[in-house]
């Protein structure tokens, strides 16, 4: 599902996408759900049911389960908002809050779901910053349970099955040049895991890929770079702080 926010002038020179777990968020948001069960655990036959590459629909068990257990709307919602931001990460979204309009095109990106990222950026006061939010889909029931969806399905083997990142950042690409009559100076990717790795593939040489440094997006590019000279195109700049973004993205706009 993509949700996005005010409309947009035509001409931002670049585009920027982010993902949301381990990169704007200090956590994974799914996994600090658990906060909410009794106990703060998750009963073992539960988390038995867990399958590799299926974790949308292991989270939809998870989910009814913790409605089962009366946890609510607000209480995901109070601990959604109490994750930390990754390391200068809100000193980055000023930085492109205060660049001049026609700078940058703020996408998310994330396996999460719409209800724990909305949750979060509004409390962080950056809901505005982001143009368009490609996610899976959650929305409470009649019966208060938190219901999620997958976003897609997709042919990519490397991703898991509800949600490809490179299928989305390619046709949002392909159809905002088309709306925009022209390309973007240069596309530029912040994430932290190996379902960031893959949507890095399809940038190009006058791209940047921000992978979280030493986190598996970072290693599956430095893999990549040893075992397929040329596989992997685009700039990489690994990052410890959303100030290592800045560096750069300062020097790059400057051009
Ligand atoms: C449990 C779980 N949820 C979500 C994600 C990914 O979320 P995001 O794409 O925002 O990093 C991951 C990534 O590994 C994960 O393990
Ligand atoms: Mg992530």
């Amino acid at each position: 599902m993509a949700s996005h926010s005010a409309s947009i002038s035509p001409n931002k020179r670049f585009l920027i996408f982010f993902d949301f777990d381990e990169t704007i968020v200090d956590e994974t948001s799914d996994d600090m759900v658990v906060e909410a069960a009794p106990g703060q655990h998750l009963p073992g036959w539960l988390k038995d049911t867990y399958r590799p590459g299926r974790y949308n629909e292991y989270m939809q068990r998870v989910l009814a389960y913790l409605a089962e257990q009366g946890v609510t709307e607000s209480d995901l919602r109070s601990i959604m908002e109490k994750i930390p931001a990754s390391p200068g990460m809100l000193t980055l979204f000023q930085f492109l809050r205060t660049r001049p309009a026609h700078d940058f095109e703020v996408v998310l990106v994330s396996d999460a779901n719409t209800f724990f990222i909305e949750a979060w950026l509004r409390r962080a006061g950056v809901r505005q910053l982001f143009h368009r939010i490609f996610t899976n889909p959650a929305t409470f029931n009649k019966n208060g349970r938190l219901v999620l969806r997958p976003f897609h399905s997709h042919e990519c083997q490397r991703c898991p099955d509800n949600m490809c990142k490179q299928v989305v950042i390619r046709d949002y690409v392909a159809r905002r040049t088309q709306e925009r009559g022209r390309p973007y100076q240069r596309i530029f990717y912040v994430g932290d895991g190996a379902n960031d790795f893959c949507p890095a593939l399809s940038l190009g040489p006058r791209d940047v890929a921000f992978p979280r440094r030493d986190f598996p997006m970072h290693r599956l590019i430095t893999e990549t770079h040893e075992a397929m000279p040329g596989e992997f195109k685009a700039v990489t700049v690994p990052w410890v702080s959303g100030e290592d973004v800045i560096t750069r993205l300062r020097k790059l706009v400057a051009e």
